[in-house]
């Protein structure tokens, strides 16, 4: 059966998702989420990244991730994926209870139930690419190979 995950506060799941307050170290710098990265990826290299990774929640830096009174990065559509998978793999490297949380999950799909979200969720009506869910699924197959880290 898939498994859905949204809402950070969820159980069993929800920390799968990028707004869970599972802290990463990544470029030199402490990350409070995943999303905070994400969204700070956005205009690396200027200040605005900064004020992004010190927002209070995960919910305000993705609000200023989409706000575009800062000029996006000209790139970003060619390196979004490769961005969120390096993040996120370092999420699961770096706390072990959720990377036997990840194992655990097995071979079941893993769908992140995002109604507004088309692209990294499923949308509201399941159509949406669910480019997380399949991310954390190639995650999880990385991981299963990697003995010292089971
Ligand atoms: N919790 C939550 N709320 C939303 O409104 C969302 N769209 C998502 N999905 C996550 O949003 C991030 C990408 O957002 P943008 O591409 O910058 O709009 C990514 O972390 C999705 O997993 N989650």
């Amino acid at each position: 059966m898939p498994i859905y995950f949204y809402t950070a506060h969820e159980e069993p799941h929800g920390c799968f998702s990028n707004f869970s307050r599972h802290g990463i170290d990544l470029d030199g710098a402490w990350w409070p989420t995943v999303e905070h990265y994400f969204q700070a990826q956005k205009f690396a290299g200027t200040p605005y990244a900064n004020k992004i990774r010190i927002a209070f929640t995960p919910k305000q830096a993705a609000d200023l991730g989409r706000s575009r009174q800062h000029p996006l990065r000209p790139d970003w559509e060619q390196v979004k994926d490769e961005i969120m998978l390096k993040a996120v793999r370092r999420k699961f490297e770096l706390h072990t209870q959720l990377r036997k949380l990840l194992l655990a999950t097995g071979a079941e799909e893993l769908i992140e139930n995002a109604p507004s979200d088309y692209y990294w969720g499923c949308g509201s009506d399941g159509s949406g690419q669910n480019k997380l869910g399949q991310l954390l699924m190639r995650i999880r197959m990385e991981l299963s190979s990697l003995p010292s880290l089971t």
